[in-house]
């Protein structure tokens, strides 16, 4: 080895001036750059229930009261075709999602992102329109973000109204069923919005499911279903959820059917769970509008009035629950 070459420092041959060795750094780290950006990222996820923290939920349920003026005792969520019955409440104060702090909106949601604060029966009530899907690519934690802001509201009782398809034969399209029990398909994978660490301000992490849809409140649909004479129109039964968007094969019908399933639908079970979480009562009522695959489609031309009558006992039996508890019936 000759002893006598000294290593370049840049000055010496092709780099003359400051300029060049300036540009050749900059080479450098351009090609630095490059290849750090081919490398893959590290991706860190943010499990279902830190998406929204108590203090986030908190001053959504702050700014509703301070806006509405009204601590509402009766939480009303409506799914697809049910934004109707926001109408139900009376000289409402009308919230925009797009106002509320951090409140998740999906670009699926359409016009329907009010939430309405006001009366029924003399109950305090706040009605939310345009259930979140998890179809819609929205995670579990943001579907069922709002059950959470309702508890932080004072609610009490909640009441998720939904539409679904009918497993058991005798669930007829414009049907009411009241769901008493779930089985749902996410959560035994795993997909849950309680995944994570657990805020025990919210409630205790493995969280009971029996009684998540509340006897007494079943008990008080089915008596005011046959006062108002429509008992052969509101059924009992249990709702399988599933992801969607695609409706159930044949064979999943079949196996749903097996398992004890009587209406499908894709969401309440992750609300149910948050809502259990975090101790509301909650009553689910769902308006049949696929019928069963062994069962005879009703004339396309009676499917309007069928399902509008449906969504009409759904508001009448939630309008006289809370007019019963209102008035200690
Ligand atoms: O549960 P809601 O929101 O009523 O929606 C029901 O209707 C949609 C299918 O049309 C599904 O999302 C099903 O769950
Ligand atoms: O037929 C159905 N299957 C699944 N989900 C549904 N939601 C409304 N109708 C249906």
């Amino acid at each position: 080895m000759n002893r006598n070459i000294k290593m370049c420092n840049g000055d010496c041959c092709m780099l003359k001036t400051a300029l060049q060795i300036r540009r050749m750094k900059l080479l450098i780290e351009k090609q630095l750059q490059k290849e750090a950006n081919a490398k893959p990222k590290n991706i860190i996820v943010t499990p279902q229930s830190s998406l929204y923290s108590y203090e986030d939920v908190q001053n959504m349920a702050k700014y509703i009261i301070n806006r509405a003026e009204k601590k509402p005792k009766y939480g009303l969520i409506f799914g697809s075709h049910m934004n109707k019955l926001s109408d139900l409440v009376d000289s409402p104060t009308v919230l925009e999602y797009t106002d509320i702090p951090k409140f998740p909106i999906s670009p699926l949601h359409g016009t329907n992102c009010k939430m309405f604060v006001g009366e029924l029966m003399g109950g305090p009530v706040i009605a939310i329109q345009g259930r979140l899907h998890y179809y819609d690519g929205n995670p579990f934690g943001s579907c069922a973000l709002p059950v959470r802001m309702l508890k932080l509201c004072g609610v009490e009782y909640l009441f998720l109204i939904c539409s679904a398809g009918a497993i058991a034969a005798d669930c007829k399209v414009g049907d009411v069923v009241v769901i008493k029990d779930h089985i749902n398909m996410f959560g035994w994978g795993g997909n849950c919005p309680l995944v994570g660490p657990n805020d025990v301000r919210f409630g205790s992490h493995n969280v009971t499911m029996t009684n998540a849809y509340d006897e007494k409140l079943i008990d008080r649909a089915m008596e005011i279903a046959r006062e108002i004479g429509q008992d052969d129109r509101v059924k009992c039964g249990v709702y399988a959820c599933v992801g969607g968007p695609a409706l159930e094969t044949p064979a999943e019908h079949r196996f749903l059917r097996k398992i004890g399933a009587d209406v499908i639908g894709m969401s309440i079970a992750p609300e149910v769970t948050v809502a259990r979480h975090c101790g509301l009562k909650v009553l689910s009522l769902t308006v049949i509008t696929v019928p069963s695959i062994d069962v005879a489609a009703p004339p396309q031309n009676d499917y309007a009035s069928l399902l509008s009558e449906g969504r009409h006992i759904s508001s009448e039996l939630v309008s006289r629950i809370i007019y019963k508890i209102q008035n200690n019936l």
